[in-house]
């Protein structure tokens, strides 16, 4: 079985971003895909994503605008500076804005007193707050969000990691999503791994890295 730490990870992907020159819009698109294959429609209709700004919101964002595509209902929340989002995030939200006016920035008390209200309208919480690019505590309107959402016992979709876990398995961040399915990129974090409660709720699906690039960082 393939294994990855975070640090591990984030190197594969830039070697295929930056040396193999793959879009990383491309690997974006594949990953907010490979949830939505893995979310079962006939039943899921309604949807909160709730996405910070890096590019596990990306993912987050452009499964948004593919569920909007087919005009399930989606509510967008986002946490974070939108001035320090990445490139991929700004493109889907972008698109996004022009498919709905359901997007809220979450910031305030009164914000979140909206989100805890809001969120019954819903069946399926998609969590796209922090994947591989987590790497210290949460707290904040980090921390209450995530503690919202598993207060809320929706359905929940988490987006490569859950979010406040640890992808290395090594560190306590405290507060973390308590999905119902992980659905992890391309390789299987070796934090999922070596918990069987993360394990048994994780789906890898592959997201187009290619080969050449795993195998320059893992013995494969
Ligand atoms: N191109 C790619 O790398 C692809 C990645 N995929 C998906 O993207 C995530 C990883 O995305 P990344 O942007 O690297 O990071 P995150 O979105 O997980 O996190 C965003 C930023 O959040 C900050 N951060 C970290 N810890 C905390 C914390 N405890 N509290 C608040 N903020 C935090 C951190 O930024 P700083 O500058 O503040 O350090 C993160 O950068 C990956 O998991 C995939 O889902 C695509 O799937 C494919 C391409
Ligand atoms: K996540």
């Amino acid at each position: 079985m393939l294994l990855v730490d975070r640090e591990t990870m984030q190197n594969i992907d830039s070697y295929a971003i930056n040396e193999i020159k793959i879009p990383s819009l491309c690997l974006v698109e594949r990953a907010a895909l490979s949830v939505m294959e893995n979310i079962n429609l006939d039943i899921r209709h309604s949807f909160a994503l709730i996405v910070s700004c890096g590019n596990n919101g990306a993912d987050g964002l452009a499964l948004a605008r593919n569920l909007l595509a087919i005009s399930k209902d989606c509510d967008i929340y986002i946490i974070g500076n939108k001035n320090k989002a990445s490139k991929d995030f700004i493109i889907n939200y972008n698109a996004c804005k022009n498919l709905t006016e359901n997007i809220y920035s979450i910031e305030t008390i009164e914000d979140m007193n909206f989100l805890r209200k809001n969120l019954d309208r819903v069946n399926t919480i998609v969590d796209g707050i922090f994947g591989t690019g987590l790497n210290r505590p949460v707290s904040g309107i980090y921390a209450n969000i995530i503690d919202l959402i598993n207060e809320k016992n929706i359905y929940t979709i988490s987006i490569d990691l859950p979010s406040g876990f640890d992808a290395n398995g090594e560190n306590n961040y405290g507060s973390y999503v308590d999905s119902d399915l992980i659905v992890c990129m391309q390789i299987l974090k070796k934090g999922l791994y070596e918990d069987n409660y993360f394990r048994d709720k994780t789906v890898v699906c592959d997201i187009g890295l290619p080969q050449i690039a795993i195998e320059k960082f893992v013995n494969v």
